[in-house]
């Protein structure tokens, strides 16, 4: 984007851009699994072909309310109609509040409830995208239709390691699987974004592979795809998963993600990429209730998609066994490796019985890899390649970052102005999804309420909600009913909801990384965005590294913001150094980085302009272990 024009066009145009709310945006909720009827009984893909099982059917599945019941856009804002927005806790009960867990849906179909073997119960899968009666239709209600690939055209990638297996440019080019290639053409993925270019032949060829790319390019599939494809793969293969126990369940691979919305929307993904694959997938995650998550699992799974916290209470109860795990994948892989998570990461990864790195196949995924992290992480790998695929060539940058001064006591007013003005610019009468991000669970409780009476309708997400309440905000944000969300870090990762057209930094991070997550929340998948920081004396630490960011970016940097740069570059500790790279750089390509063999990684490839130096230099504190 080159003109700049003000901020409430810019969300404007960014809303009518992403406006194809309504039905899409309702089938992309997240947490919305549809209750299926009583299934018949999981046989493991390596017995799929034999005698069909005579065991009993399983109990039914009571899984979480169907997604029927949700509304849509509540209609203009106004402050006297607070009620169509409904999903705040200030304000009346709305009517779609959901009632727990254990609500059934109305859906039909679902895997059946006749005897017969894996391939019977496969034809009646329950539709992922919907409607099992018109799974065409549902499939094209999907988003993905307008991904802008030319944002794309002079993306800088860059390679290193041993032999590192060449991108392909079409999905047709790489041998995926029929079933698995009918779903991507369901999703609408005309071809791959360039993560996916790289990183699926470097996964199918069965490397290790650390993998950093901007926010929103598409890593979940990236590495979904190897994992579904390598396992159907394997479902002619006669290797028996072992007998420990007979509640005990052997995952063939295992996607940990540090939160659990982020964990939900992958096992939503997951499913849609592996429907009539024969792959099961499950989800655990904290906070929900553990029984129904066991008895998901009692009806098998080839790929386990947790939280760390959750999957080692699963461990210890034996339920869950790593023996058999092939791949390993870490989705916000630093953050999984920094110091919150790294103890359970290596209890889970090196004290239980998942097979050694070599052994299994390990990939690591994120738009940020910090050097010493990257350090870390190589623990977990085998010969691996790192990839960086950069951020969208400067001149088509997606997301339009603006830095504003204002001091802590004039933030309110600021944001009402805001919010104001982009009411007013407002595509149909609709508010633009806001993602408002603060620092701590009260200031978002306060801040959530401040918008309430002032005739914004919000809700809030972070730590201090329940498992419930935050899934049901996140449904009324991403429905449209509630546009403005107030949120900590929880919401800071990972996150794909599609209309959100403006992220405001109402507080910023302490960490650049975390501003580079937050604001990644907008701009996704080709479409432009716009992210407000909201910035005073107490952000100076981050002057450096935030100038640094937004020039690399071809953004506007504020005179301002540049003096506090200058005065902050000596001795701070949260800068990047070098500049010039979005993602980071292979840190075995230091020389600081030693192990006896100078010429093993060699075989770097660039493309694209990236330099010999960069990446992000410091690996700044502000790190919180809130999340499970
Ligand atoms: N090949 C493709 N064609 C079209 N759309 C795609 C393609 N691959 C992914 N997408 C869409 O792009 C969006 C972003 O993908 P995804 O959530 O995987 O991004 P990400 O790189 O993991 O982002 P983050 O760093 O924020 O976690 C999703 O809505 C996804 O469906």
């Amino acid at each position: 984007m080159s003109t700049r024009t003000s901020w409430a066009d810019l969300a404007a145009n960014s809303a009518a851009e992403n406006t194809t709310a309504g039905s899409s945006a309702n089938n992309a909720s997240v947490g919305t699994t549809s209750a299926a009827p009583a299934r018949s009984t999981y046989v493991p893909p390596h017995l799929r072909n034999r005698v069909p099982s005579s065991d009993p059917p399983a109990p039914p599945y009571s899984g979480p309310a169907s997604s029927n019941d949700r509304q849509g856009y509540g209609g203009p804002a106004s402050s006297n109609d607070r009620q169509g927005y409904g999903g705040s806790r200030w304000g009346p009960p709305r009517n779609d509040y959901r009632s727990g867990y254990g609500g059934g849906g109305g859906r039909t179909g679902g895997w059946g409830n006749r005897s017969g073997g894996w391939d019977r119960g496969r034809e009646r899968e329950v539709n992922p995208f919907g409607d099992d009666d018109d799974t065409e239709q549902a499939f094209s209600e999907q988003e993905n239709t307008g991904i802008n690939f030319d944002a794309y055209e002079d993306i800088p990638v860059e390679t290193s390691g041993e032999n590192v297996p060449p991108p392909v440019n079409t999905f047709a080019e790489i041998d995926l699987g029929e079933a698995l290639n009918q779903n991507i053409h369901r999703c609408k993925y005309v071809k791959p974004t360039p993560v996916q270019r790289h990183a699926i032949p470097i996964s199918l060829a069965g490397r290790d592979l650390m993998a950093c790319a901007q926010t929103g390019s598409g890593k979940t599939a990236a590495f979904c795809f190897p994992i579904i494809s390598g396992i159907m793969k394997m479902q002619g293969q006669s290797a028996q998963r072992p007998l420990r126990g007979a509640r005990t369940v052997y995952p063939l691979a295992l996607i940990l993600s540090p939160t659990r919305e982020l964990s939900m929307q992958i096992h939503e993904e997951a499913r849609k990429f592996s429907y009539q694959t024969g792959v099961k997938v499950v989800v655990a995650y904290g906070g929900a209730p553990i029984n129904q998550q066991l008895r998901e699992l009692e009806r098998g799974v080839d790929i386990l998609v947790a939280t760390p916290g959750r999957l080692v209470d699963l461990l210890e109860r034996a339920r869950v066994s790593l023996q058999m795990v092939k791949y390993l994948a870490l989705d916000e892989a630093d953050r999984m490796l920094d110091m919150g998570f790294e103890p359970q990461i290596r209890k889970i990864v090196e004290q239980n019985d998942m097979p050694l790195p070599g052994a299994r196949q390990t990939m690591l995924f994120s738009a940020t890899f910090p050097k010493e992290i990257q350090r870390l992480a190589s623990d977990f790998l085998f010969n691996y390649v790192f990839l960086a695929v950069g951020r969208v060539g400067s001149s088509t940058d997606l997301i339009v970052q603006r830095v504003e001064f204002v001091h802590e006591s004039d933030k309110r007013s600021h944001l009402m102005d805001l919010l104001h003005a982009q009411r007013a610019n407002g595509v149909q009468g609709k508010q633009a999804l806001t993602l408002v991000f603060v620092e701590t669970k009260k200031g978002a409780d306060s801040l959530e309420h401040w918008l309430y009476v002032n005739g914004f309708p919000s809700t809030s997400i972070h730590g201090d909600r329940t498992q419930q309440e935050r899934e049901q905000a996140l449904r009324s944000f991403r429905s449209g009913n509630t546009p403005i969300l107030v949120a900590t870090d929880v919401a800071a990762r990972g996150l794909d909801i599609p209309h959100v057209a403006h992220v405001v930094n109402f507080d910023l991070p302490n960490d650049i990384d975390d501003y580079v997550h937050r604001i990644g929340r907008t701009g996704r998948a080709g479409k432009t965005g716009l992210a407000t920081a909201f910035f005073n004396e107490g952000n100076a630490s981050l002057a450096r590294s935030l100038a640094d960011l937004m020039q690399e970016s071809n953004q506007e940097v504020p005179a301002w913001l540049s003096r506090y740069a200058v005065r902050s570059s000596y001795g701070g500790r949260n800068r990047r150094s070098g500049g010039g790279r979005f993602g980071g750089r292979d840190f075995r390509r230091d020389s600081s980085f030693s192990r006896g063999s100078s010429d093993y990684y060699s075989g770097a490839n660039s493309s694209g302009g990236y330099g010999a130096s960069g990446g992000y230099g410091g690996y700044g504190s502000g790190m919180t272990s809130a999340w499970d």
